[in-house]
């Protein structure tokens, strides 16, 4: 009979750090159905509504980040920094979890330096090729670091870093046969072609903005365009449902089905959507947010572009996003070379060799 293991789970923010930290207590799960998780997430943000919605429980710290441009809001960092330390340490003390794994975010800062500082072991999952301070500082206690990019040995203790690749839920990886249903369900036309955009968990502003207004050249080169605003931009685009060829949507539940549904893709470089990108083998054009840490999703979009594994436009290029995404429509050599190397870079057991890892720490 396998041990009841106790497993504490921080990660949030946006969905990037919600989604491995969710795939990685379902496959504990899995080999230990005795098992007890407790999620620790940043009040108000988007782990609160998903972490329950995956059937799990969740305690909100009150903290925040420190905003990037000189804020207000920073001047009661400190303080909330020390309230959600001393909140972290109340759960510890109480939960005495066997185990506590950090994915990124807010919260997880505090809790993995709790939880370091108490001597539970901790595992960390980074899922960018260029981590934020937080990982690095939090690594050095750490107990094993489970990455998805080559080179992180620069950033954190090399003897402890294992190249897992990014957890990806299990209904991404198998894709096949799904095309016909996933077509439906989005009531598209299934002898079009389809563009898909995504926005990353909360959407893009500046892909909207691109598409938007390139819209009726579009539409122009004979495809359909299923787009993932994000719930922050929806009222503002969702007038395109009545425009013929357009399905406008804020947030998407079956990723699986926009993979299997479309035929080209332009999206974010947020890493845990470049390893089902991976995963799912299409052509991508990938336009990095330039506001976030270290700039770290160019990095990431550039791992794949020397790989010829993808095209990569920088926002300040956008203007030849139309020319770039005919090009590749047109070229279809050019298409078949980005699927099958991308598809080379994807690590689809990335959930099973980090909970072998776990398992490691915990016997
Ligand atoms: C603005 C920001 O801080 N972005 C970061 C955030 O991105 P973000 O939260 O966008 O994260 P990722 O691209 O890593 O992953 C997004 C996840 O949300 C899912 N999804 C997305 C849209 C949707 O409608 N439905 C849905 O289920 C995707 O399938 C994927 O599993 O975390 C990533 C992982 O640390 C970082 O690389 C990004 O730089």
């Amino acid at each position: 009979m396998k041990p009841s293991i106790k497993v504490i789970m921080s990660g949030g923010g946006t969905g990037g750090h919600i989604y491995p930290a969710i795939s990685i207590a379902d496959e504990i799960k899995r080999r230990y159905p005795k098992a007890e998780f407790l999620f620790v997430g940043a009040k108000n943000r988007m782990e609160m509504e998903k972490v329950p919605q995956a059937g799990y429980e969740i305690i909100g710290l009150d903290v925040a980040g420190i905003q990037r441009s000189a804020s207000l809001k920073n001047l009661s960092f400190p303080f909330k920094l020390l309230g959600s330390l001393k909140e972290a340490r109340k759960i510890m003390k109480g939960y005495k979890p066997d185990v506590v794994i950090g994915t990124g975010g807010f919260a997880s800062g505090p809790t993995l330096f709790v939880a370091n500082f108490s001597n539970i072991p901790t595992v960390i999952q980074e899922q960018n090729s260029f981590p934020g301070v937080t990982n690095k500082w939090l690594s050095k206690k750490a107990k094993k670091i489970c990455v998805a990019y080559d080179g992180l040995e620069t950033f954190f203790p090399a003897e402890k870093i294992i190249k897992t690749g990014n957890p990806v839920r299990q209904d991404l990886i198998s894709m096949d046969g799904k095309r016909e249903e996933a077509i439906e369900s989005f009531g598209l036309n299934p002898s079009k072609k389809t563009l898909a955009v995504i926005g990353g968990s909360l959407g893009s502003g500046k892909i909207n903005e691109t598409v938007n207004r390139n819209l009726d050249q579009l539409l122009d080169l004979d495809l359909q365009i299923l787009w993932q605003t994000g719930n922050y931009y929806f009222e503002k685009y969702k007038h395109h449902n009545d425009t013929e060829g357009v399905t406008t949507l804020s947030f998407i539940k079956r990723m699986d089905f926009l993979y299997a549904a479309s035929d080209f893709i332009v999206s974010r470089a947020g890493a845990g959507t470049i390893s089902e990108l991976c995963i799912v083998g299409k052509p991508v054009i990938f336009i990095p947010s330039p506001n976030v840490a270290e700039d770290h999703q160019t990095k990431n979009a550039l791992a794949l572009v020397k790989e010829e594994a993808a095209i990569m436009l920088k926002e300040s290029e956008l203007e030849g996003f139309n020319q770039t995404l005919t090009s590749l429509i047109d070229d279809k050599k050019l298409q078949e070379q980005l699927s099958e190397n991308i598809k080379k870079l994807a690590l689809p057991n990335a959930t099973k060799t980090i909970v072998d890892e776990i398992e490691k720490l915990i016997k």
